[in-house]
C-alpha cells in the first residue's frame, strides 16, 4: 500500500459560533492528487490552514509525512509548498527575485537554489519576464509566479488553495498541466476548488466537502455511481401526447420525465442502451424527432444529489 502522506482525523475549527470544519476527515497516499471540491465558504480554506499549523484548531489530530503536524514542525514544513488563494509576493522584487528569495527560504546551497530558480522559471512559462516586476505581470502571469514561488524547492507534498480563480483560459491550462507534471515527477498534491471540471480534469481522487464536511470521497467515476442518475436524454419532438409520455416514463430504467417547449428530457438510472430504447420507442409510434442528446451525469449532479444545493456559484 502507498505510503500515507497527510492523515486528518476528526478535526473541528469553530470561528466562535461558526463551525467551519466539522469532524473532517481526510487521508491523502502518496502520489494521489486529490481533489478538495467544495463550493466558497465550504471549509476548504480553512482545513488547509489548520494542515499547515497555521490555524489553531479545537480537536482532532493531524499527521503529515506519518508525523504530529505541529506550528514548528520545520523539517516537514520544508518539504511542503504552498500556493495560497490570495497572490503573496513581494512587489519591490522581480520574477527571479521573489522565485529566488522563495525557493532561499529552504535550499541553502546558492549553485543549487539557481538550478532549481530556472527549474520554476521554466516549468511556470515565465522565461521572458524574468526581470518583471509583479505590478507588470497580468493576472495569470502573477499567479503562475506565485505558483512557481510555492513549488521551487521541489516539496514533496503541494497544497494548490483555488489556483485558477480568476485567471484566462490560456493560464489555467497552463497551471492545470503544471500540476500534472508536478505529480508526475513525484509530488503528492492537494487541491482545493470550486471547479468541478478542473478537479475531474486532473484529480485522481475527490472528496466532495460542505459545511465542513467529508461527504464523499472516490473517483469522479465512482462519485458518479453513488448517485440515482446515470443519463439524461434530451430529444426534440413537435408533438407528444400524454399518454406517449406516460409510456416513455414507462420504459426500463426511467425514473423522471418532463416535455416542455417541444424537448423531451428522460432521467434514466442504471441501464445501457437507454438512447436506443427510447429512439426505438419514438420510431414505433412513428414520432418524428430533430436533435437528439444523452449526458452522463457531472459533479454538480452529485453534489445536488447529496447536498439538495448547486455546487456551481
Ligand atoms: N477568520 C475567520 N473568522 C470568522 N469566520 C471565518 C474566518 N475564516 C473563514 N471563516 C468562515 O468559515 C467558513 C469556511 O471558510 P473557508 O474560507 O475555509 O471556506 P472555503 O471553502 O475555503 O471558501 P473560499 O473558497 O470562499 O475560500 C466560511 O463560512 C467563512 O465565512
Amino acid at each position: 500500500m502507498a505510503e500515507t502522506i497527510v492523515k486528518i482525523e476528526n478535526l473541528v475549527k469553530r470561528y466562535h459560533e461558526l463551525v467551519a470544519v466539522d469532524h473532517f476527515n481526510l487521508t491523502v497516499s502518496k502520489g494521489e492528487i486529490l481533489g478538495l471540491l467544495g463550493p466558497n465558504g465550504s471549509g476548504k480554506t480553512t482545513t488547509m490552514n489548520c494542515l499547515l499549523s497555521l490555524l489553531a484548531y479545537d480537536k482532532g489530530s493531524i499527521e503529515v509525512f506519518g508525523k504530529p503536524m505541529k506550528p514548528d514542525s520545520y523539517d516537514l514544513k520544508r518539504n511542503i509548498g504552498v500556493v495560497f488563494q490570495n497572490v503573496a509576493v513581494f512587489d519591490t522584487l522581480t520574477v527571479q527575485e521573489n522565485i529566488d528569495y522563495f525557493c532561499g527560504l529552504y535550499i541553502k546551497d546558492k549553485k543549487l537554489r539557481r538550478q532549481y530558480v530556472a527549474e520554476a522559471v521554466e516549468f511556470a512559462g515565465l522565461s521572458d519576464f524574468v526581470k518583471f516586476y509583479p505590478k507588470k505581470l497580468s493576472g495569470g502571469l502573477l499567479r503562475r509566479l506565485n505558483i512557481a514561488c510555492g513549488i521551487a524547492h521541489k516539496p514533496k507534498l503541494i497544497l494548490l488553495d483555488e489556483p485558477t480563480v480568476a485567471v484566462d483560459p490560456q493560464s489555467r491550462n497552463k497551471i492545470l498541466q503544471g500540476i500534472l507534471k508536478l505529480n508526475e515527477e513525484g509530488a503528492t498534491i492537494i487541491y482545493t476548488s470550486h471547479y468541478m471540471e478542473e478537479v475531474e480534469q486532473i484529480c485522481s481522487r475527490i472528496v466532495i466537502m460542505d459545511k465542513g464536511r467529508n461527504l464523499a470521497n472516490g473517483t469522479a467515476t465512482e462519485l458518479k455511481q453513488l448517485i440515482k442518475k446515470s443519463e439524461t436524454l434530451t430529444v426534440e419532438i413537435l408533438e407528444l401526447t400524454d399518454t406517449q409520455l406516460e409510456a416513455v416514463r414507462r420504459l426500463n430504467h426511467v425514473y423522471d420525465v418532463s416535455y416542455e417547449n417541444n424537448r423531451l428530457t428522460v432521467q434514466c438510472s442504471g441501464g445501457s442502451h437507454n438512447l436506443i430504447h427510447l429512439l426505438s420507442y419514438l420510431q414505433e409510434e412513428n414520432i418524428a424527432f430533430g436533435r437528439v442528446y444523452s449526458e452522463l451525469p457531472t459533479l454538480n449532479d452529485v453534489f445536488l444529489e447529496i447536498t439538495g444545493s448547486e455546487l456551481r456559484d
